[in-house]
């Protein structure tokens, strides 16, 4: 049984005007096969949380510990965070200029294998992926996000899950920007990706109409770089109707 755990996680990050406490704190562990989703007011530290997860340089860990069945996630490169099993879709995912989809992928898929996939069984699971995504073949010879419209880029991100098939995901406001037909289909593949493979997901949103979908186990609202409360997803309605007042929100104090 896989699991990710996170403990007392504190970052920093470092702006212009100095250092900058924005995670304080953060205890969650994620169990293989379960949907945690994050909810919480805007900079409440989010997405730091996930591209701390995913080892981006800017945010800098100053207590605690991230770990991948026991291994220290913290003192892996970003690129052995993939191999491990860690995904991050990004919630702006950028462009590659000059890289087809079917080249990035298969380059990803390669490098977090150690082995190039057989031209014969890839061809047919990027159709299949494609297929399930409702992507059009023409796809594939496009560079990576380039004049890709929002829902296009978020239908990539889930492809590349499905594809690469990581132990866990982080799928960052996944759900911004998509019509309810695309919200559909970008659910229908991470729910695919969680039945076939028991990937475990932390799912941040702002907006309940994605967990209608995605049926979350657990819901943590984050507030001023922790967790202020959990439960299951029931929360999630209630932060619906109240918003977060009751956390007395306050942006985290620039030190
Ligand atoms: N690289 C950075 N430079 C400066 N400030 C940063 C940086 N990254 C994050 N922050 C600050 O940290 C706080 C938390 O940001 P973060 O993006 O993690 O919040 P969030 O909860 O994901 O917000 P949202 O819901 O608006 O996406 C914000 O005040 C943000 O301005």
């Amino acid at each position: 049984m896989s699991v990710l755990e996170i403990k007392n996680l504190h970052v920093n990050v470092e702006t212009d005007q100095g250092t900058r406490e924005i995670l304080r704190g953060v205890d969650l562990t994620i169990n293989e096969g379960e949907i945690h989703a994050v909810m919480g007011p805007n900079g409440s530290g989010k997405s730091t949380l996930a591209y701390t997860i995913a080892g981006h340089p800017k945010y800098t860990v100053v207590e605690g510990e991230i770990l991948l069945d026991g291994e220290n996630v913290l003192e892996m490169s970003v690129d052995e965070r993939a191999r491990a099993g860690l995904f991050l879709a990004m919630q702006y995912p950028v462009e590659i200029p000059g890289v087809t989809v079917t080249n990035f992928l298969r380059t990803a898929k390669t490098a977090i294998d150690g082995q190039a996939p057989s031209i014969r069984s890839w061809v047919k699971d990027v159709r299949e992926s494609m297929g399930n995504l409702r992507m059009d073949a023409a796809f594939a010879e496009r560079n990576v996000n380039e004049g890709f419209s929002g829902g296009e880029k978020k239908r990539n991100e889930i492809l590349q899950l499905e594809l690469l098939k990581p132990r866990f995901a982080v799928l960052d406001e996944t759900d911004s920007g998509l019509d309810v037909d695309a919200l559909k289909v970008v659910s229908e593949g991470v729910n695919r990706a969680k039945a076939n493979t028991g990937l475990g997901i932390l799912l941040i949103t702002h907006y309940t109409r994605i967990l209608r979908y995605i049926k979350p186990d657990f819901v943590h609202v984050f507030v001023a770089g922790r967790i202020a409360e959990q439960g299951g997803p029931e929360l999630a309605d209630r932060l619906e109707e109240e918003g977060y007042d009751r956390y007395h929100v306050a942006e985290p104090a620039a030190q």
